[in-house]
């Protein structure tokens, strides 16, 4: 089943643009990492993907869904962290989530709170819930971020950059998150990074943008195969300046 369609899209800025007909799709169940160099429009797109932003031209579907036309049942398939989440620090990660449940109609007050516990759970944030965020690492802020997004039950998962600023221990724990999640409940990941060696331990397909456009797509063992004796890296670099 295709979770993510994007179909020509196109996005201006004045004259600029930002994106030029790119094209792709993402079936249920992949790890894909989005890649491309420091303004390649990644940031744009996925804002477009989680309706912050308008694409000029195109259609991106969401499990079907136009997320212009039919915009809630589109966005509610969808947990995305694009810029870095936003908690109250002196509030407990438990107690902001109890705020940001009560976003999702679908969710009946009753349930409100085993809901929260159990995506706290899920994260691995259970013994730590209810100690005030700011006494929380990045890593953990990144987690709780997974776990609001996990709230709604998303189909797919969007995240632009997660791995910004974590030490290893929090890579780590980041990758064996995202793994779980796909693994474990089927969720679909869109992952943005210039992390290339992080993204080959979790990602099975790729989409490469270099200016606004599409590179290349594909899986993990095509982009080895073709990158031959190269590391995905060195290889990437090379795709970038020819
Ligand atoms: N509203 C806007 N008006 C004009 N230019 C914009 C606008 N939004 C983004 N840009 C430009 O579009 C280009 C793409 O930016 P974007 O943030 O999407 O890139 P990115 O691939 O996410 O980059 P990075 O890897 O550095 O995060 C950049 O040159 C940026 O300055």
């Amino acid at each position: 089943m295709r979770v993510l369609e994007i179909e020509h899209v196109t996005k201006k800025a004045g004259r600029r643009t930002l994106i030029s007909d790119m094209s792709f799709e993402i079936m249920q169940g992949d790890v894909c990492g989005f890649v491309g160099p420091n303004g390649a429009g990644k940031t744009t797109l996925i804002r477009m993907i989680t309706g912050l932003v308008r694409p000029g031209e195109g259609t991106i579907r969401i499990e079907g869904f136009d997320v212009q036309r039919d915009r809630m049942k589109a966005l509610g398939r969808v947990g995305a962290i694009v810029e870095s989440p936003i908690f109250f620090p002196y509030m407990s990660g438990r107690d902001n989530l109890l705020n940001l449940v009560k976003l999702h109609a679908s969710i009946p007050k009753e349930n409100r709170a085993a809901r929260v516990d159990e995506v706290l759970a899920t994260v691995g944030l259970d013994g730590r819930g209810r100690d005030k965020v700011k006494t929380y690492s990045l890593g953990m802020k990144q987690r709780l971020g997974i776990a609001q997004a996990l709230l709604g039950n998303p189909k797919l998962i969007i995240l632009d950059e997660p791995a910004n600023g974590l030490d290893p221990m929090g890579i780590r724990e980041l990758r064996n998150l995202i793994l779980k999640l796909n693994q474990t409940y089927g969720i679909t990941f869109f992952v943005s990074s210039h992390l290339l060696d992080e993204l080959q331990r979790i990602c099975n397909r790729f989409v490469i943008i270099k200016e606004g456009r599409l590179v290349w797509q594909g899986t993990q063992e095509a982009w080895l195969q073709m990158a031959g004796t190269s590391s995905l890296e060195d290889h990437f670099v090379e795709m970038m300046t020819t």
